[in-house]
């Protein structure tokens, strides 16, 4: 085992796919912590997983990381075949996985509600979510790498997956990385945050810290001036209101009549992402 502090480091990592190009970026998964991944759709979060683990080549770059074996992954594109059964992906898994626990895997689809002899086929985009978690999480992986692994679940499925994800991590040396649309699951869960716009890793660090550099404001369209309007991050303007995010060390250039609060994740997404609506 590597003591170095990091599970995954990534540096001046490209990949240029089509027209798009993911990097020049820098990324680094801090061992026996959650980092979670948002950004927008085609942002590039999973070609930044796939190229982190091999899947895809990256075009510069170097990446440390532990041998695939080792490391847990669910992507919503299963690698198990169709015509599978759960305990024929199981069987396949267990020789190729080191420290294959058959016991635990059994568990977990007991917990997840899926029986051995479904076909893969047969499941539907949640259950294959599941059987995809149960997979990745078959050998106890220090690392786990999951793609949007709460997308497709329903609410109380979503909720009893960071439940079992939050156990796997009181070992110790557990890491994971996920992406996920659903930022509400990073509340509470995640440390550490990455944060892709359009290619490029736009913030890598503490979610806290994020979240406190960053103030959500809301207030009436009078209280808008031609200093404090270009600081506003993602301006929505409304009849009479407008709101949007800033940097906090811009807080003292809004009035008092102005409401200014911690934002959630999901304010500071939507408001970074979107452009300003004279932009439009
Ligand atoms: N197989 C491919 N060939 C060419 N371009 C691709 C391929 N897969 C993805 N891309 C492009 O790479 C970009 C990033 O896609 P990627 O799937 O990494 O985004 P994402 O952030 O995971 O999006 P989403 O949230 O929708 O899953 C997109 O613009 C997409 O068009």
């Amino acid at each position: 085992m590597s003591t170095t502090e990091h599970a995954v480091e990534a540096v001046g990592l490209v990949k240029r796919r089509g027209g798009f190009t993911l990097g020049p970026l820098d990324l680094r998964v801090p061992r026996g912590f959650v980092t979670g991944m948002v950004g927008a759709n085609g942002s590039g979060k999973t070609t930044t997983l796939r190229t982190l683990l091999g899947l895809i080549r990256a075009d510069a770059g170097s990446i440390a990381m532990p041998p695939m074996g080792e490391v847990g992954v669910a992507f919503d594109q299963p690698f198990v075949l169709p015509y599978w059964r759960v305990r024929d992906a199981a069987e396949v898994y267990a020789t190729s996985r080191p420290g294959w626990d058959q016991n635990w895997f059994d568990r977990l689809c007991r917990r997840f509600g899926l029986r051995a002899d479904e076909r893969v086929k047969e499941l539907s985009r949640g259950q294959g979510n599941k059987l995809m978690i149960a997979l990745a999480m078959g050998n106890h992986p220090d690392l786990l790498i999951l793609d949007e692994p709460t997308s497709g679940l329903d609410p109380a499925a979503r909720a009893d997956l960071v439940d079992l994800l939050r156990e796997h991590m009181r070992r110790e040396e557990a890491s994971l990385l996920f992406s996920t649309h659903i930022t509400s699951d990073l509340e509470h869960f995640a440390d550490y945050l990455v944060f892709v716009d359009n290619g490029q890793v736009v913030y890598s660090g503490p979610l806290d810290e994020l979240v406190e550099s960053f103030a959500y404001v809301k207030g009436a369209l009078e209280d808008l001036t031609a200093e404090n309007t270009p600081l506003i991050r993602g301006l929505r303007r409304g009849q009479a209101n407008f709101d949007g995010i800033i940097p906090t060390a811009d807080s003292a250039a809004f009035g008092p009549g102005v409401h200014l609060e911690t934002p959630t994740i999901e304010q500071i997404v939507v408001h970074y992402e979107r452009r300003n609506d004279e932009e439009h």
